[in-house]
């Protein structure tokens, strides 16, 4: 078979040719060495995350073998690291802001019950108000509350002009009424984007909601600062949630993509995400999306934060995604990582939607 220098030369000759989708997907095994040529090249990224490993390089009396895999990698959408610029943009506008009028925006977060994860979003949301500027106002309820109580705060937060978004965190106890609660939120401090109003004028042409969720308005921001064109492209979300696949879809219509929707009723998803240029997978079932269902090239946000059990971690848990991150990084064209994904974008939106009200309610631009 080939010799080490043959090889070689053949990868060469084949990393000139950029555009093209080069596969040769072999893997030959010789007795006295590997020889393997794997490439998934996606056309969208080029060549720039390619990896060549040369695996393994052996001289029997007769020939020498190189053993090469190449394995594109798709590009990893940093989350974290878009998130941090956005922050950055926000301190500045906060500094300008307080400079000009004398004005700090403020957030109030409603935190009812001692559930581990809300208490570390709420810790979280809390650090990087402070980080950029955001007065926070918080309120803890213990899980026994009345509806009322919360009620109560929503309405003096409401009236409070120090404060120009209120969120409560959700899931909320299931004794409360998560309607009559999210209702009552006025539009104009509803930060996450959860009024019926909100919502409802998302769905519309032609009108324009005050807020949009902070989790899917990451993912789009997402798409967008990496140049993905959404225009025109089979985009699929997996989830029909009220708070993430749901506005997802919606907002991904009103970037002019051809969306479907799957949720636990839909036959054969897998074939409908075969035909997706983006995948947005919120549904909260670990590494659900397999490398079969995902068109090569395509773009993949992963929504799903979902602990699964890990004796090797000091927390005893690792988190993972809801699609396979291993298998779908060898055939999408990009694909964000968990964590460090969506996560950080949830809460850089969740600042910019509270900056915005603030100047929204100043009128301050
Ligand atoms: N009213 C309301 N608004 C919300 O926006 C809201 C909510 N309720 N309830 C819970 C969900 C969940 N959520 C997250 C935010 C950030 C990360 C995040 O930054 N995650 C890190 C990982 C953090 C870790 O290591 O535990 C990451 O993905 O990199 C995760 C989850 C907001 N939520």
């Amino acid at each position: 078979m080939a010799s080490a220098s043959s090889s070689l030369m053949l990868f060469a000759a084949d990393s000139s040719s950029t555009a093209r989708l080069v596969s040769f997907n072999t893997t030959n095994k010789l007795p006295n060495g590997v020889v393997q040529f794997k490439r998934f090249i996606s056309p969208q990224f080029g060549l720039q995350n390619a990896k060549t490993i040369i695996t393994h390089v052996s001289s029997p009396s007769s020939y020498s073998v190189a053993s090469m895999v190449t394995e594109a990698s798709a590009k990893v959408i940093d989350g974290k690291s878009v998130a941090k610029d956005i922050q950055g943009e926000i301190t500045a506008e906060i500094s300008r802001m307080k400079n000009e009028i004398g004005v700090v925006p403020g957030l109030a977060v409603i935190l009812v019950g001692d559930r581990k994860d809300s208490a570390t979003y709420v810790r979280n949301k809390k650090k990087s108000c402070e980080s950029v500027g955001i007065k926070s106002y918080e309120v803890c309820l213990p899980q026994d509350s009345r509806e009322e109580e919360v009620l109560e705060h929503i309405s003096s937060f409401n009236n409070d002009p120090a404060v120009h978004g209120i969120l409560v965190q959700l899931p909320l106890p299931s004794h409360m009424n998560e309607q009559n609660i999210l209702n009552a939120v006025c539009i104009e401090k509803d930060v996450d984007g959860f009024h019926p109003l909100n919502i409802g004028r998302l769905a519309m042409r032609g009108r324009e909601p005050l807020f949009v969720p902070c989790t899917p308005k990451g993912c789009i921001e997402l798409l967008h600062r990496y140049n993905v064109d959404i225009k025109g492209k089979n985009a699929v979300v997996i989830g029909r949630s009220n708070i993430v696949g749901m506005p997802a879809a919606l907002l991904l219509q009103r970037e002019d993509a051809t969306v479907s929707i799957i949720h636990s009723k839909t036959k054969n998803p897998e074939e409908i995400t075969k035909q997706a240029d983006i995948i947005i997978a919120a549904v909260g079932q670990p590494n659900m999306v397999r490398g079969s269902w995902i068109k090569p090239g395509a773009v993949l946000i992963d929504v799903g934060i979902n602990p699964v059990e890990d004796s090797t971690r000091p927390r005893g848990y690792r988190l993972v995604g809801d699609i396979c991150y291993e298998e779908a990084c060898k055939i999408a064209s990009a694909i964000t990582p968990v964590p460090g994904g969506v996560g950080p974008m949830t809460i850089a939106m969740l600042l910019s939607n509270t900056l915005t009200s603030a100047k929204r309610i100043h009128n301050f631009n």
